[in-house]
């Protein structure tokens, strides 16, 4: 490759003028919801840098491009070493023409109204009660938040937040916890102190106070981004107890991940360093600044994490409402055109999409029947779906044809993966928790949360981390030569770059968590971003689908999105799906940004609209990024949503914490995932620094977490089981008093839900008369009564069970080597 750098100016064709924000943001578009009631956008022309008229380019010899000719395209990578992006700036365009007069382009009662694009399914059979039980607005925001309306997170089982569970308190807890909640949320730039709970906290309710506000401050439900009060209050070292103290922690990675983790961290008290390969914050987060010839026209496109998928309860709602950033909701209206530029009819439409669904719905309930005969079996979803489309003869004509593959190559944009690497049983699986509400553009783009979310925090740029040693006194990060020493290090790369194995683990990461590592996949898209000297589409619509003929290129430039509402200026990107996106990382920028022309003319020139070329353009190479190889996770055949959590789950006796989309089974593949998982991480590095100080140092290096992250292996044979029971005797001892371990298993009405465990410790004799009554129901009034036993999740176990277990794995291990 040719590093060589070059200056060059574009030069652009007179053009109309950029149209104002004014014009381009109708007030409908604002987003509105749990957002602030902020008036459209007006602030997007202020956000761009109207000075950069100039790009700097990197020619590419790999792209057949020739700076001495006219119509050459420059190739910009604009990361150091990395090639997120190749940029073609087109010099002198022909006089271009004026914009189209409304009534030759699409109106909005022309065009098929289609739901949000970027989802997984349409809708969601059943997730919704038929019969809901009437809530009141507080659970109403707790569910927003992703909390159950009647019942305890792992996560508050896990900290402990109340001393029995399923007694009295429990639904008072809960009641307080949804009553912070929603307090909160109501006004988000002001921290909510103990007092103001008390205020309004029924007096029955208030002994919970403390444990529900320090539950949800510690793990970042409340209380937390960007306000000016938020960020002035004081690192505060959690429970005065001294525990955070000196320690020290390397966070790895500069995306939304790792920023929102370190802030959380600083915030708690800790000392931070973060480590970023990149020039540059923000990962795969990234708003390229685009612009014509002294800035006639300038835009801001996301390359990366564009769209906010669900405002209700989503943390970048909340950061954007903090910050004073208007909301721009994706509009649902995305006509589709015919190769020959003609608009899809909208009944024929209709109609394959709801053919489509009913595939989805078809293979949903093969998976149901599958699962429940043959627990571990898996094929591609793109096999499952082409049975099923060829026994009822969906889409036979050839128009139908293309409008089903169009679908496919939604959905292989939502998975960022091929049809043919999809889970069957598990690729939808985070749809439950899918964040509600209007689907949000960011003016002016999300870096604006990259900048906020970076400032002030200590991070050193193009530091790539090669190796990380970790061990009972601490942990050693080797990045660019130097050596990092903390106490414990938060890994965020993407899982791209841990299954290219490019860092080094000493010791080597766990079995089970490199098996989850090569199951669980990681996808492409790609984008083409282009900056036109008008707006020529119309201002009435976020987005427009073109159709293909061929199916292996259903993907290519499928879908675009106008950013001219929120960006700036007249800006599209075409989005590159499924297979096209892996070819089209080997075209030339050039070539691919001429296909996308060809498509752009084909659908506008019947309409008599002339399509002028861009003034620049840029497109991406997520795959060939070394800092993360691929755009986001998706469930391949043989994973499941069990190898997100695998991911998370901590290693070296909690020295090495991971974070990032791909370590959240709720929300994965997005920005508030992302975002979410740092939020989750810090509090578990403040748990197990918590933990450390308690342990005297000696013992510390032998404590249990990792016997005890490992439990499913020991329940595999267990001693005893009866309904959801299982129970492991204590291989020491036939004493009737002596130590068994219980498991009791939950598991949701729906088989994408896996089960949740709580555990709890009991004597033999008591496990034996559990075994004597009938129901599951009855045991666990057995339980909650007679034995007040307290069932808590497997973290909650530490100290107490940890003998026990390693006497149980001895036993198991002796038998085996026997
Ligand atoms: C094309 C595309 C479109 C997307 N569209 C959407 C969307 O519309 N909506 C949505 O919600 N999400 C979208 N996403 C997903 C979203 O952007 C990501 O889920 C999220 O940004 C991931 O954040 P992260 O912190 O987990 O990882 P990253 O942002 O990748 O951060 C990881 C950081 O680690 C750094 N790093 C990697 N290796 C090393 C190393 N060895 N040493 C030091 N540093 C290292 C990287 O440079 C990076 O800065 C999209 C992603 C892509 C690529």
């Amino acid at each position: 490759m040719n590093t060589s750098t070059t200056t060059t100016t574009t030069t652009n064709p007179p053009s109309p003028p950029p149209p104002t924000a004014a014009e381009t943001t109708p007030a409908a578009n604002t987003a509105t919801e749990e957002t602030n009631p902020t008036p459209a956008a007006n602030t997007t022309a202020e956000e761009i840098n109207p000075a950069a008229n100039t790009t700097t380019t990197t020619n590419n010899d790999d792209n057949n491009t020739n700076n001495n000719n006219n119509n050459t395209n420059n190739i910009n990578n604009d990361d150091n070493n990395n090639a997120t992006s190749d940029d073609v700036s087109t010099p002198s365009n022909p006089l271009s023409p004026p914009p189209p007069d409304d009534d030759t382009t699409t109106t909005t009662s022309e065009v098929p109204i289609i739901p949000k694009r970027r989802r997984k399914r349409k809708h969601y059979q059943g997730t919704i009660s038929m019969d809901p039980p009437p809530l009141d607005v507080d659970a109403l925001i707790a569910i927003s938040v992703g909390f159950p309306v009647d019942s305890l997170t792992e996560e508050e089982i896990d900290d402990a937040v109340i001393p029995t569970l399923g007694s009295a308190d429990q639904s008072q807890y809960i009641s307080v916890r949804n009553l912070i909640l929603s307090k909160w949320r109501s006004n988000v730039s002001s921290l909510i102190t103990r007092d103001h709970v008390m205020e309004s906290a029924k007096p029955e309710h208030r002994h919970l106070v403390d444990a529900a506000l320090g539950f949800l401050v510690n793990r970042g439900y409340v209380n937390f981004g960007l306000a000016p009060e938020i960020k002035e209050k004081k690192p505060c070292d959690n429970n005065g107890d001294g525990v955070v103290g000196e320690a020290n922690i390397v966070v790895v990675g500069a995306g939304l991940a790792g920023l929102c983790a370190a802030r959380q961290l600083r915030d708690m008290g800790f000392k931070v360093v973060v480590l970023e390969g990149r020039a540059r914050p923000g990962g795969r987060v990234r708003t390229r600044k685009m612009c014509g010839e002294e800035g006639s026209v300038v835009g801001a496109a996301d390359l990366g994490g564009s769209v906010l998928t669900g405002i209700n309860g989503n943390p970048l709602g909340v950061l954007a409402r903090q910050l004073g950033f208007p909301l721009h909701k994706v509009r649902d209206i995305c006509p589709l055109y015919l190769p020959n530029g003609k608009a899809v009819d909208s009944d024929v439409d209709s109609r394959v999409e709801a053919a489509f669904n009913k595939l989805l719905d078809r293979v949903c309930k093969l998976r149901q029947v599958m699962m429940e005969e043959m627990r571990s079996v898996d094929v591609s979803l793109g096999t499952a779906l082409e049975a099923f489309r060829k026994v009822v003869n969906v889409a036979d004509d050839p128009q139908e044809k293309m409008l089903l593959n169009w679908h496919l190559a939604n959905l292989e944009y939502a998975n960022a993966s091929l049809m043919s690497n999809l889970s069957m049983a598990f690729w939808d699986q985070d749809d439950p928790y899918e964040m509600g509400g209007d689907h949000c553009f960011i003016p002016g783009g999300n870096e604006r949360f990259i900048r906020a979310l970076a400032e002030d925090l200590p991070i050193f740029y193009n530091r790539t981390v090669e190796s990380i040693r970790y061990g009972d006194d601490g942990v050693l990060v080797y990045a660019g030569g130097q050596e990092f020493r903390a106490d414990m290090v938060l890994c965020t790369m993407p899982l791209g770059v841990l299954k290219r194995g490019d860092i080094e683990f000493v010791p080597p990461l766990p079995q089970k968590k490199r098996d989850a590592i090569d199951r669980l996949g990681f996808g492409l898209l790609n984008k083409v971003a282009m900056l036109f000297p008008y707006n020529f589409w119309g201002a009435e619509i976020d987005t427009f689908g073109h159709l293909s003929e061929d199916p292996s290129r259903r993907g290519e430039f499928f879908l675009f999105y106008s950013y001219s509402s929120v960006s700036g200026g007249p800006l599209l990107v075409a989005l590159v799906a499924g297979e096209a996106a892996i070819e089209f990382e080997k075209v030339s920028p050039m070539e691919s940004v001429g296909r996308v022309m060809d498509i752009l003319r084909g659908i506008f020139y019947p309409k008599g609209v002339d399509v002028p070329d861009p003034v620049q353009a840029v497109c991406t190479r997520w795959g060939q990024d070394r800092f993360t190889y691929g755009s986001y996770s998706y469930v391949a055949i043989g994973a499941s949503g069990d190898d997100y959590d695998i991911l998370a789950e901590s290693i070296g006796n909690g020295r090495v914490f991971f974070a990032g989309e791909a370590t959240n089974r709720q929300y994965p593949a997005t920005m508030h995932g992302a975002f979410l998982s740092g939020m989750r991480e810090a509090a578990n590095i403040l748990k197990a620094a918590k933990r450390r100080s308690l342990i005297p140092a000696d013992k510390a290096e032998n404590s249990s977490s990792e016997n005890i992250e490992d439990l499913s292996k020991i329940f595999l044979k267990p001693d005893m089981q009866f309904g959801s029971f299982s129970v492991l005797f204590d291989p020491r001892s036939d004493d009737p008093e002596s130590q068994s371990l219980l498991r009791v298993e939950f598991r949701g009405e729906k088989i994408e839900t896996s089960a949740l465990y709580l555990y709890g410790l009991l004597s033999r004799c008591q496990a034996l008369e559990l075994n004597k009554v009938e129901t599951d129901l009855d045991r666990l009034n057995l339980l909650n009564g007679k034995f007040d036993l307290r069932l808590v999740g497997k973290k909650g176990l530490c100290s107490a069970a940890e003998s026990l277990i390693a006497a149980v794995k001895a036993n198991i291990c002796s038998k085996e080597g026997a």
